[in-house]
């Protein structure tokens, strides 16, 4: 799988390696979306490769969380293609969407845990989903992933409502991992947390990305969430995609929505150390 985070063209020695290589996680092309008279997205591209960290802002009702939608396959676009992996979403048929379904992990933004399962049982569902894996093999699996999310064994016995707005979010971390995919999409990761807990709950997933190396798509309002993760930013206005690139270049884009989403005090001052680093 081809890590590179940046958009310059390959060296020639490196172009002869096969296309499919080289394929984005996520490619959007010529999407439109309408709820009945309202036009959400018209015509709009977007790219995201392998190792990269995504950032999808925009205005409120810009249609952020529609295309986060579109791209795992929740809702079908009026027109366009979406695919992941390089496959069609729309042409796979209930077999490879399956398939499909187990490359990505998905952190909705209320955390979205099964209310009847214990926290063991809850990351214990996609792995039960296989039918491949022995109920040892499961266990194991489990505190592995609890572990991963600074949780302890213990932890797994409790039930979703005994659980702190930060441990709910661990919790879906480690369901959404559980699969080990290679890419995870995230719907205002930190919504809901008080500052501190969001600060260590970005430190965990940019830890977990670096070390898994997965590739992220995520809508975020929170600027501090977006310089702790972001490698790359795309801006949803005008129904499309105005710019994507590296922050730096993303905030350097004449446009007004850019002028105001980044160039308040706070913005900068969260995307300076973010910019002397990425
Ligand atoms: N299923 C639906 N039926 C009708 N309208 C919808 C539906 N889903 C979303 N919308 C509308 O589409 C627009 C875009 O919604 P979306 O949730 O994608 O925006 P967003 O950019 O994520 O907004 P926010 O930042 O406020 O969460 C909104 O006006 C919303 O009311």
């Amino acid at each position: 799988m081809d890590r590179r985070t940046d958009m310059t063209p390959l060296p020639a020695h490196e172009s002869a390696s096969p296309v499919v290589s080289r394929a984005p996680v996520v490619q959007v092309r010529g999407l439109s979306t309408r709820f009945g008279e309202t036009v959400i997205h018209r015509d709009l591209d977007l790219d995201v490769l392998a190792g990269q960290v995504m950032a999808l802002v925009g205005g409120s009702g810009s249609g952020k969380t529609t295309l986060l939608r579109e791209i795992i396959g929740l809702l079908t676009p009026e027109r366009g293609t979406v695919r992941l992996f390089g496959e069609p979403i729309a042409d796979a048929d209930p077999l490879r969407r399956r398939a499909l379904r187990r490359r990505f992990g998905m952190l909705f933004q209320q955390g979205a845990l099964f209310s009847a399962l214990s926290v063991f049982d809850n990351i214990a569902f996609p792995l039960r989903e296989l039918h491949r894996l022995d109920e040892a093999m499961i266990g194991e699996l489990v505190r592995l992933k609890l572990a991963m999310v600074e949780l302890e064994p213990r932890h797994g016995h409790l039930m979703p409502a005994e659980l702190s707005g930060g441990m709910i979010k661990r919790v879906a971390l480690a369901r959404s991992l559980a699969l080990e995919p290679e890419l995870l999409v995230l719907d205002e990761p930190t919504a809901g947390l008080d500052p501190d807990l969001a600060a260590s709950f970005v430190k965990l997933i940019s830890a977990l990305q670096k070390e898994l190396n997965f590739t992220v798509v995520m809508v975020t309002h929170d600027l501090d969430t977006l310089a702790g993760l972001a490698t790359h930013i795309a801006v949803l206005a005008d129904q499309r995609i105005i710019a994507c690139g590296p922050p730096a270049e993303v905030m350097a884009v004449d446009h007004p929505f850019i002028h105001n989403f980044f160039c308040s005090e706070h913005a900068l001052a969260a995307l300076s150390a973010t910019l002397s680093k990425k």
